[in-house]
């Protein structure tokens, strides 16, 4: 088998009393969907922001390609090719889809944006941009402002934003957060298709979307992983119906 992309090794981190890792492995291996889910304030986002370098762990390291990036700033783990959209959309709601692309491809890269004309001239900064947009389908809403677009869309755009740094991984915040059930259906479609591009460590809260993507799925609990298998071991994983309380998790 082939060493994992991303590992996270034995993370902890504490605030104050509240203990939101607490020894948490998990790796993500090529080709797959692996979603993260778990009860609200069960330490999801905090443990996205230690593996993106938003937030240093209290123990335990990340590796991600084989190099341990755990001191790596979130700009320098993206240069190594760790994708990621936002649970906030970062989005500049006047500028168009193709500026956002631009300037996503830019921030991710951790340039400095200085002048508007010339990073808009950008060759390669253009043609990374365009062909994000191109993947996700939104090369005809390329010059229409992004406040414009449906809120599908946008998830779509930031999607894309990832895409122009062609990353080795992916990591998902609740990609499906409000959106119907049009716009889910449409993001599904994508995730199923962008798992053979780049494997993605999915947080979604949206339990069809997770039963229909996922590869593998871990049940994060009070911070710690009760379980990790697929999904049909998760769905009669006796501990995970007891801490969902047997409702959404119920075949
Ligand atoms: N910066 C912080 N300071 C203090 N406590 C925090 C901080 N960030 C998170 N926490 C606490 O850590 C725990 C985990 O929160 P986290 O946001 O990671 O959970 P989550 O699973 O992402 O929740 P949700 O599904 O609601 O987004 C919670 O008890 C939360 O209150």
């Amino acid at each position: 088998m082939t060493e994992p992309i991303l590992k996270v090794e034995g993370i902890s981190k504490s605030f104050g009393a509240v203990q939101a890792s607490k020894d948490v492995s998990l790796d993500l291996r090529m080709g797959e969907i692996h979603a993260l889910i778990g009860p609200n304030g069960a330490g999801k986002s905090t443990l996205i922001a230690q593996i993106t370098g938003g937030l240093v762990p209290d123990r335990g390291r990340v590796v991600f390609g084989g190099q341990d990036v755990t001191g790596l700033s979130t700009a320098a783990r993206a240069r190594l090719g760790m994708g990621r959209t936002f649970q906030i959309s970062a989005l500049a709601m006047e500028y168009t889809v193709l500026q956002n692309a631009v300037l996503g491809a830019l921030g991710q890269r951790g340039g400095v944006f200085r002048f508007f004309r010339p990073v808009m001239k950008d060759a390669a900064l253009l043609d990374a941009a365009r062909a994000a947009l191109a993947q996700v389908g939104l090369s005809d809403v390329a010059q229409v402002r992004t406040a414009e677009l449906s809120h599908g869309q946008r998830r779509q755009l930031e999607v894309a934003v990832a895409l122009t740094l062609r990353p080795r991984a992916f990591l998902m915040d609740e990609p499906m957060a409000g959106l119907g059930a049009d716009g889910t259906q449409v993001l599904t479609k994508f995730l199923d298709e962008l798992r053979a591009q780049a494997p993605i460590l999915l947080v979604e809260h949206d339990m069809d979307a997770v039963f229909a993507l996922a590869d593998r799925i871990s049940v994060l609990v009070y911070g710690e992983v009760i379980a990790t298998g697929t999904v049909d071991q998760i769905r009669t994983n006796s501990l995970v119906r007891e801490a969902y309380l047997g409702e959404e998790i119920a075949p």
